[in-house]
């Protein structure tokens, strides 16, 4: 008995279940019904010849009588790869029309999908098509034939007989190639688009999955079940479990009307190795989709339909957006991939690869011959015309051992770099632990460096107070300091963890941006802007960071030494001989630049050593600041006379007598205002001396290191005193025994200058006690 019609179509019987076609109802329908030869011609073709996009036209019997055959709409074929709908041709790769049967429909579409799977290409078979024209029943056939354990149901769909086949072939290859042992496994999905949302056929909890895409392994759903298959029941039983959970609905045109796209997937994966052979050969892997999709009702279509649910909406919608996919690849010029509206619907995002990808994609057209569908029967014609013209590009999915060799060593190399990493053999810059390192070391270095005031006792400040400054120590204190603010903000804030425990806590910080600018106005102004600064930076507090910048400079070069020097004092013979900006009378005024200078001198010697408190950034910012702003001091205010005989090598002290003549004459040449006034000129060595000075104190304290000479500081001393001229109060032979004298002094002083090494200070050291050896001498 016939189940009720829907209400608004109560002239149209309904099909219950699978349809008998009338009695000559599909030779009026299609003039040219051939259903065997369409076949034929595409198992024919080699697999590597098969189109990336095919189109099999199948047309559904008819289900209403004829009424004197105006009822019924004659599709025809006309070649091989056309048929025609009145005038309208359309090419198609295929045809089986209304006494087609299933067998027919697995030959055409069927097999070469099966060799094409085998041969390693995506494949996929998408049935299109309005609602009640067969797409159902030529894809699965009816559920009870899944049932039927006769293999032989006449009434079985596509994707059943594609199984059967399918595992026969796999168990024919494996038998067929013994020296090649092949090794293959399926796994199954199968989901529904439902009212725009991806749902788990296998575990109908899974709703609403998401869709990713991976630039490696394409489109995929994710959290989708997969079930491994390895016979033809196995996907029966899946097929089963999924097809009746499909949404369906009734329509005018189907009392079982889908309501949702149904989508299932297998993916094989092959592994081949000659047994010659020790391992593995290639790995092929094809993923085949096989799409229903749900179909409109044709009052909908029409809009005449009422009362359209929610997912028929959907379904519209969805089957619009695909429409409109397909219309864009078909069209020349193809736009970017990224230009593609797949993302319009999840149906066109979730096939991606079928609708312009890496797919071999046959569209299986349905239609109905009924005159009242033809508007639909044109529209699906059309849809399957574009449909052919897009531009798939399927390949073979292939790795072969080369490949897999390539990538075996690439994950050798990547685990060994994985080992060394963890094992810290592997610790270069870039790591944070190397960096903190590095930073810790330089740190360290550089405090040591910078804050030898705060170890050694500090001397008093001597305006003519030579400095001895390694170029290439400043250098190396820069590119420290770059290392250090070149530093993550991390490594710098792990080191000043791992600091604090040496540190005591910071008593204020130098929130202020410290910019050492070596190009800076006149010295004079230096030191009250040193000191305006320094009280700026006891006065402000803050959280943030203090920010130290030094500026590259060329006045810096020949400086050599940017630290307090610890020697012992030598004050007053020094003045004497101090440049005019620092004479002892100046000093002894305590003019306001000297007492500014004064001031920033103390207020150093007391930032040293409050540094000691401060946090190694604060202490090194605080030291290096100090120890530039000296260099800057001494460099614009050089003591100059002493400057010219006293350079930083102390090859002028092993002259040899003619020699050490040379360098008198161009002593002499020295400009006089280098010398005080109170000095007097030695006319052994012409430098200037002083005669106020008593040097019983420095001589005293050079004897450690000097060997007493012949000549004391009394006999100098009254020389000078007596205001003549040595060399005509000793006469030659005692200038003669004086240069002798000098040059033994100046090589001890040689060998004392090669014992003082590596260390600025202690160079510093040798050089002062040539001074003090020199001028006592004189
Ligand atoms: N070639 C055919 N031979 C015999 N019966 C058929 C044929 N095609 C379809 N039918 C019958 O027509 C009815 C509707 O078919 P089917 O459900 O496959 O249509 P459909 O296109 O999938 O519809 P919908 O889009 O609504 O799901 C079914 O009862 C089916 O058995």
């Amino acid at each position: 008995a016939a189940p009720p019609s829907p209400a608004n179509k109560p002239s149209t019987p309904p099909p219950t279940g699978p349809s008998k076609p009338v009695p000559g109802a599909a030779a009026a329908a299609v003039p040219v019904p051939q259903p065997a030869a369409a076949a034929a011609p595409a198992q024919q073709r080699p697999v590597d010849d098969e189109p990336a996009v095919k189109v099999v036209v199948r047309v559904r019997p008819a289900v209403s009588l004829p009424v004197d055959g105006k009822d019924l709409f004659f599709v025809r074929k006309t070649s091989p790869d056309s048929i025609a709908v009145g005038d309208r041709a359309f090419a198609v790769d295929g045809f089986l029309d209304d006494r087609a049967s299933q067998e027919d429909a697995f030959h055409l579409v069927g097999v070469p999908m099966i060799h094409s799977a085998l041969a390693g290409f995506n494949t996929s078979l998408v049935c299109y098509g309005q609602s009640g024209t067969g797409k159902t029943y030529t894809m699965w056939g009816p559920l009870a034939a899944m049932f039927d354990n006769r293999s032989d149901r006449a009434d079985r769909g596509i994707v059943p007989r594609f199984f059967q086949n399918l595992f026969s072939q796999i168990q024919g290859n494996q038998e067929s190639s013994p020296e090649k042992h092949t090794s293959y496994q399926c796994r199954c999905s199968f989901l529904e688009v439902f009212n725009e949302q991806i749902n788990d056929l296998l575990d109908p909890s899974q709703r609403n999955l998401q869709i990713r895409e991976t630039t490696g392994n394409g489109i995929h759903v994710e959290n989708l079940t997969e079930e491994y298959v390895s016979t033809v029941e196995d996907v029966n039983q899946i097929l089963m479990k999924g097809l009746t959970k499909r949404k369906i609905g009734v329509d005018s045109m189907n009392l079982k009307n889908s309501r949702s796209h149904v989508i299932f997937t297998c993916v094989i994966e092959a592994w081949s190795k000659d047994l010659s052979s020790n391992g593995f050969s290639s790995s092929k892997t094809s993923k085949i989709t096989f799409v229903d999709l749900a179909g409109v009702d044709i009052d909908e279509s029409d809009g005449a339909g009422k009362n359209i649910t929610r997912e028929e909406r959907h379904v519209k919608k969805s089957l619009s957006s695909l429409g409109k996919l397909v219309n864009i690849l078909s069209e020349e010029p193809k736009p970017q991939e990224d230009e593609l509206p797949y993302r319009q619907s999840r149906l066109t995002h979730v096939l991606k690869d079928t609708l312009g990808g890496n797919s071999r994609a046959t569209f299986l057209c349905s239609i109905s011959s009924e005159h009242r569908c033809r508007s639909e029967t044109l529209s699906t014609l059309r849809f399957g015309e574009r449909a052919k013209l897009m531009p798939n590009k399927a390949v073979v999915n292939e790795i072969s051992e080369d490949d897999v060799n390539g990538l075996s060593d690439q994950i050798r190399q990547l685990k060994d770099e994985l080992v060394r990493t963890k094992s810290g053999e592997h610790a270069t810059s870039e790591t944070g632990y190397f960096n903190a390192q590095i930073a810790r070391a330089s740190l360290h270095t550089l405090r040591v460096s910078l804050n030898r005031s705060i170890i050694l006792p500090p001397i008093e400040f001597e305006a003519e107070d030579e400095m001895d400054v390694d170029e290439d120590d400043v250098h190396e204190l820069r590119d420290q300091i770059s290392k250090i603010h070149s530093s993550s903000e991390d490594t710098l804030d792990d080191f000043m963890d791992a600091e604090s425990g040496e540190d005591s806590p910071i008593p204020w910080e130098h929130d202020d941006q410290v910019v050492i600018d070596d190009n800076e106005g006149p010295l004079q102004e230096k030191p009250q802007k040193m000191h305006s600064n320094t009280n700026a930076d006891h006065d402000q507090v803050s959280d943030r960071k203090s920010v130290l910048s030094i500026s590259a400079s060329e006045q810096l070069s020949p400086i050599q030494d940017a630290t307090f020097c610890s020697s012992p004092k030598i004050h007053k013979a020094r003045k004497s001989i101090a440049s005019p900006g620092f004479s002892p009378s100046k000093l002894s005024e305590s003019s306001p630049g000297e007492a500014d200078f004064e001031t920033y001198r103390k207020s150093a010697v007391r930032s040293s050593l409050q540094s000691s408190k401060l946090s190694p950034t604060d202490s090194l910012a605080a030291s290096l600041q100090r120890g530039l702003h000296i260099i800057e001091y001494h460099q614009q205010n050089p003591p100059a006379p002493r400057k010219s005989f006293v350079g930083l090598s102390f090859d002028h002290f092993a002259l040899n007598p003619r020699q050490s003549a040379k360098a008198s004459s161009a002593l002499e040449a020295l400009p006089e205002g280098g010398a005080s006034s109170a000095s007097t000129i030695c006319s052994s060595c012409k430098k200037a001396m002083d005669t106020n000075e008593d040097h019983s104190e420095d001589i005293n304290s050079e004897k450690q290191i000097v060997t007493a000479t012949a000549v004391t500081s009394n006999d100098l001393a009254n020389a000078s005193l007596q205001g003549g001229d040595i060399s005509s109060t000793t006469g030659s032979k005692r200038v003669a025994e004086l240069e002798a004298l000098c040059e033994e002094q100046a090589a001890k002083i040689k060998e004392l200058s090669n014992l003082v090494c590596g260390v600025n200070w202690a160079t510093k050291e040798g050089i002062r006690r040539c001074y003090a050896y020199e001028g006592t001498n004189c």
